[in-house]
């Protein structure tokens, strides 16, 4: 008895909590068109349940894509969730997108949102203020013409290793099960390569012979599972004896190893080489050397600990190969089942270089069709599918009105109020990307690149955009001169059920898809 009146008092607790809570965020957004939903999506309870009537499910923006904002008839919203997160403000407008993170925007990455980014250690995707300006000016430089044409160089070495390795250079087709294990695989090569100066072969296997796991299989094994390791207890790895928890755990303590080892000898490199009170940019050149420099750099402003270049590697490692090969087998998908783009950007191949000649870094500029295919599936299927800001004081916004198009809406958010920029919301806004469910490379021909949001907006800026974009435009020349990309079909499936099926992605640290199967088949 006692226990049940315990349980109905703690009943009524949490639910007038709730109550509370909700109303303080009616007070605060209930301007904002909105709905009432039980649990917030990005709280594990949130995520974990099915997406369904009364629960959003992690992957909401993506499946309620046709008509989230459109019931509400706005381009911003407010979800309150009833039993359990914070109530957030949404939108689809890049027009808003520009407002929230321009340089003047009273904005700031949140502290939540911040925590599974951190957790090898602060870095520039997860800082802020000064500490966010000064990693950013350590890392920048690296970014340069010189790498881009390392970017280009290494892609063909790695392309060409990958077609021996795998045995198609005599192959007149090629069965690809799942392309996103190919793309991975490269683009974690290549940022692993001219980023690291780690060179990673393509034919080592996952596991050696004492089933040691390999630096690839590492790298991968910690990308894939950074919330999971964010929100697990420490004691769990000891307590349940699951395979899959076990590689975790063993991933994430290798890595922290592997960087160590890689600053160790960089620090003794770098101290032999030149004398570490000259001008570092002219002499390092990589990002892994420009952040172990910045530590040798005693009693300067610009400089970084331990914990920073751990932070920084680790998520320049992750930043640099997830969001680019997942863009990379959606290019391909969508390639694959619209034949017609997919011939315009090989005859724009052929006539960019003549004779078969090999395409070099500059040819980049010239390869813009094959570039704005990569672009559209990058509006697509945004791998960086939301980023959240808070606003720093009572801040108003002008939106496109969807009641009265043509006119602007001004709403005023609330300090406090989290508002969740939704690249999927934006890239299928009708108003902003007409028949938005087509793959029209078309729109970005010509383009200036501030359109490109798939990469951020303002000062925060994605910093390895043209490192992303000059990998993708040399793989896919490579690929597509040689090979034409075809879908493989299940029974008697269209393109468009085919489209649905396979590239059906599921949203967690980034927009993921599962198993794309093609094929290749050899064009001459
Ligand atoms: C298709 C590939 C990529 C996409 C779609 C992408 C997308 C983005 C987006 C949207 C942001 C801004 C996030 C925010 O405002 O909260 C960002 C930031 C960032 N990206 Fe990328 N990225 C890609 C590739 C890369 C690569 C290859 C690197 C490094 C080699 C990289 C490094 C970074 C870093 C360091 C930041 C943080 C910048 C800052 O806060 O100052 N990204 N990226």
């Amino acid at each position: 008895m006692n226990y049940l009146l315990s349980f109905v008092a703690l009943l009524i607790s949490f639910l007038v909590w709730r109550a509370l809570k909700i109303w303080q965020a009616y007070q605060k957004m209930g301007h904002i068109p909105g709905f009432f939903t039980l649990f917030e999506a990005t709280t594990v309870i949130g995520a974990l349940l099915p997406s369904t009537s009364w629960n959003l499910g992690l992957s909401f923006t993506w499946k309620r894509k046709e008509y989230l904002y459109l019931q509400r008839k706005s381009e911003i919203i407010a979800i309150f969730p009833v039993l359990w997160g914070e109530a957030n403000v949404y939108h689809c407008s890049p027009e808003v997108l520009r407002q929230v993170k321009s340089v003047n925007a009273d904005f700031q990455k949140l502290d939540e949102g911040r925590g599974p980014m951190s957790l090898m250690g602060p870095n520039v995707v997860a800082s802020e203020g000064e500490d966010w300006k000064r990693q950013r000016r350590i890392t920048t430089p690296a970014f340069n013409q010189n790498s881009y044409r390392s970017v280009w160089e290494e892609t063909t070495r790695t392309y060409n290793e990958m077609v021996k390795h795998e045995g198609w250079g005599t192959e007149k087709e090629a069965f690809v099960p799942d392309v996103t294990v190919y793309t991975r695989k490269f683009a974690l090569l290549i940022i692993a390569s001219v980023g690291f100066g780690l060179p990673l072969d393509w034919s080592e296997p996952r596991y050696d012979s004492r089933g040691v796991m390999s630096r690839e299989e590492v790298i991968t094994q910690v990308s894939m599972n950074i919330l999971p390791r964010f929100i697990l207890p420490w004691w769990i790895y000891l307590a349940l004896p699951i395979k899959s928890l076990r590689a975790i755990d063993t991933a994430f303590k290798r890595i922290e190893v592997l960087l160590r080892t890689m600053i160790n000898t960089r620090v003794d490199e770098i101290r032999k080489g030149i004398s570490y009170n000259e001008d570092f940019d002219d002499h390092i050149k990589d990002v892994f050397g420009r952040l172990v420099a910045a530590q040798l750099r005693e009693g300067e402003k610009l400089t970084l600990s331990d914990r920073e270049i751990i932070g920084n590697s680790f998520i320049m490692l992750f930043a640099g190969h997830e969001t680019t090969a997942f863009t990379l087998a959606a290019t391909l998908a969508l390639l694959a089942v619209n034949e017609e783009e997919q011939e315009k950007a090989y005859q724009h191949i052929k006539k960019t270089l003549p004779d078969d000649r090999s395409p070099t870094f500059d040819d980049y500029d010239s390869l813009s069709i094959v570039l704005a295919c990569f672009y559209e599936a990058l509006r697509m299927y945004p791998a960086a599918y939301m980023s959240l800001r808070q606003a720093n004081e009572d801040t108003s916004l002008t939106i496109p009105s969807m009641k009265r198009p043509g006119e602007i809406e001004r709403i005023t958010v609330k300090k406090g109020t989290t508002v969740i920029n939704d690249f999927v919301g934006m890239a299928y806004n009708e108003r902003v990307y007409p028949e938005a469910e087509k793959f029209m490379p078309s729109r970005w021909y010509g383009t200036n690149v501030e359109r490109i949001i798939g990469f951020g907006y303002g000062p925060r800026t994605c910093l390895g955009m043209k490192f992303a974009t000059t990998e993708a435009t040399c793989f896919l020349t490579l690929l597509l001169r040689e090979w034409r990309i075809e879908a493989v079909f299940e029974n008697e499936e269209t393109q468009q059920e085919w489209q649905k099926r396979v590239l059906n992605p599921t949203l967690f640290t980034t927009l993921t898809l599962d198993k794309v199967p093609l094929r290749f088949v050899k064009r001459y």
